[in-house]
């Protein structure tokens, strides 16, 4: 449905698209995940129109839209600030997009209640937009975007304003709502739970260009390189050596799973994967602060030598803080990625 072809966009010497290729297929929920500055926008901007090309191309369905307006795109755009018409109430923002085609007012009027229904604010059509919470002014700039049936909807950090445990439920909610409709979505967002929870795709963003690519469980459990890693929270990770099933670092040996690639590597350890035990076993490291997430604990242990390990604990088995203990490492909790000076 969506396809771009080394799309480029440069602002004077920046490149902030540098040949990007990506296709969306149709009803697949896409995010684009990255840094800040990473092109994300620009990419979403490109799509959309409002960001002309230097180089390359976008298609839909087929057709390229280099001299396609705005307007005529058939994408939906839904934007972090929203932009919703204060002076007007919940139903007009919502057939806003529908008034513009010259929808009659009837129609108008029984889709803007269908969709209010579908985003869960049954009857809101009258209310006031100044008088709704962040939250419920979400769902209306959702709404609208979806009203006009746009073969592909854009969304810039759709939940980016709202607070956490908000966000958490409407990502839930937006995903079965895009999965009844059919949706096809182009999502841009800095929050990796968020795209994790939505998507049935994400992309990875680095200096305009794509990192890595996969669904959420390919690219959580095996991130392409040690920038990815890091960007999903991953701290541990050391430059290594593997060789005999196991990889030297400077927390000593760390068993591979078997089959891993020999040579010079980065070494991702994930938090799960570090085993704390009595301080006569394994790399001896000293406990620091602990934070309480819930159903585990995520511990900071400093070895004698080297960099913080976290480690990640039941409630039950989490050290106290300064207490002296051993570390060894579960192999399939490990990932070695290539050096980052060979990607
Ligand atoms: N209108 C512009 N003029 C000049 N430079 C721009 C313009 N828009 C974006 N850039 C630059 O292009 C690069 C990519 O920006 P973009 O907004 O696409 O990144 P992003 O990944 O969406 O970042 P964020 O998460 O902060 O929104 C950045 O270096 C940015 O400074």
């Amino acid at each position: 449905m969506l396809a771009l072809e080394s799309a480029t966009v440069r602002f004077g010497k920046r490149t902030a698209l540098d040949a990007v290729d990506l296709e969306v297929a149709d009803h697949e929920i896409v995010c684009v995940l990255g840094p800040s500055g990473s092109g994300k926008s620009t990419l979403l901007r490109a799509v959309a129109g409002l960001q002309p090309l230097d180089g390359g191309r976008v298609l839909l369905d087929g057709q390229d839209q280099g001299a396609v307006p705005v307007h005529r795109r058939g994408v939906g755009l839904m934007f972090q600030d929203h932009q919703l018409f204060p002076h007007r109430d919940v139903a007009a923002n919502v057939a806003f997009g529908l008034r513009m085609r010259g929808v009659p007012r009837a129609e108008r009027d029984d889709r803007a209640g269908e969709l209010l229904d579908m985003v869960g604010l049954p009857g809101a059509g009258r209310r006031a937009v100044a008088a709704l919470s962040g939250g419920e002014q979400q769902r209306v700039a959702l709404a609208r975007a979806l009203a006009p049936r746009p073969k592909l909807l854009m969304l810039d950090e759709p939940l980016g304003q709202l607070d956490r445990s908000l966000r958490e439920r409407l990502v839930v909610e937006l995903r079965s709502l895009f999965g009844r409709l059919g949706t096809t979505v182009l999502a841009v967002t800095h929050d990796q739970g968020e795209a994790f929870a939505l998507a049935d795709r994400v992309v990875v963003m680095r200096d305009g260009r794509i990192t890595q690519t996969g669904s959420p469980l390919e690219v959580w459990q095996r991130p392409a390189s040690a920038f990815v890693a890091r960007f999903l929270g991953f701290d541990n990770v050391v430059e290594a050596s593997v060789g005999g099933g196991a990889a030297d670092t400077v927390w000593g040996k760390v068993p591979v799973p078997d089959g891993s690639p020999e040579g010079r590597c980065d070494l991702l350890v994930r938090p799960a994967g570090v085993r704390i035990g009595a301080p006569d076993t394994g790399l001896r490291c000293t406990v620091g602060v602990r934070t309480f997430r819930g159903h585990h604990v995520t511990v900071l242990l400093y070895p004698d030598d080297g960099p913080a390990l976290e480690a990640e604990c039941t409630l039950r088995d989490t050290p106290v803080e300064g207490a002296v203990v051993g570390v060894e490492f579960d192999p399939s909790e490990t990932v070695v990625l290539p050096p980052a000076d060979r990607l």
